[in-house]
């Protein structure tokens, strides 16, 4: 495995982090940015079983959607130049940590407890993970998850910074790179 034959630029960007933090919105505005294709991974998982996330998991639990979620991932992130975002329990599965940190450039948006829990009400009614839980229950997990975000190339702050601020971040962070790093 690997992306040895392909060129930093070329990599796809992966971006990782809990429920909620921005990956969705922030992906696809870096992606129109950077005019590369924007690959969400739970739309690709609810597209393929044609119901929401919500539905996948009542209908056949979360292991098939752990499974399927595994798949999609390992045929994205082997291609050229996409844009990705994973759900935000992708990177508890060690086999998608590799395949991710080894085939693209991965960026963890990082947001603090106190941040995120003004967004809860935004995102609660499509995230199974988080229904039926007390908010004490859900700080755990929000800090029980922050282990699997380490791995990552690259951290990103997101706490009181704008959709628009945090995508231009990345980009000048890319560009950067591609210019230090790239042999040509
Ligand atoms: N920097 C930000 N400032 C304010 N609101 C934000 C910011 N980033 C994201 N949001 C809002 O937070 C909500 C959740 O964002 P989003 O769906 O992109 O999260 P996610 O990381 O993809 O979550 P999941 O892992 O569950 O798919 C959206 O309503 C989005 O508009
Ligand atoms: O953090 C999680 O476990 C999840 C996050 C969402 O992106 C979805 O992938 C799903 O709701 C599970
Ligand atoms: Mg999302």
């Amino acid at each position: 495995m690997g992306s040895d034959n392909m060129s930093l630029k070329e990599k796809s960007i992966v971006f990782i982090g809990f429920m909620g933090v921005g990956k969705t919105t922030i992906g696809s505005l870096v992606a129109k940015k950077l005019y590369r294709d924007f690959i969400d991974i739970d739309q690709e998982i609810e597209k393929e079983f044609d119901m929401p996330t919500t539905e996948i998991f009542k209908t056949f639990g979360e292991k098939v959607f752990r499974e399927k979620e595994k798949n999609i991932i390992d045929f994205y992130s082997k291609q050229k130049l996409k844009i990705i975002s994973v759900g935000g329990g992708a990177f508890l599965q060690e086999e998608i940590q590799k395949i991710c940190l080894s085939n693209c450039i991965v960026f963890f948006l990082d947001l603090s407890w106190e941040s995120w829990k003004e967004r809860i009400n935004l995102i609660i009614d499509s995230r199974p993970v988080l229904q039926g839980k007390s908010l004490d229950e859900i700080k755990e997990l929000f800090y029980t998850r922050q282990q699997y975000y380490m791995n990552h190339h690259s951290k990103v702050e997101t706490d009181n910074l704008d959709i628009e601020s945090v995508a231009d971040n990345i980009v000048d962070a890319l560009k950067t790179a591609w210019e230090l790093y790239d042999e040509h």
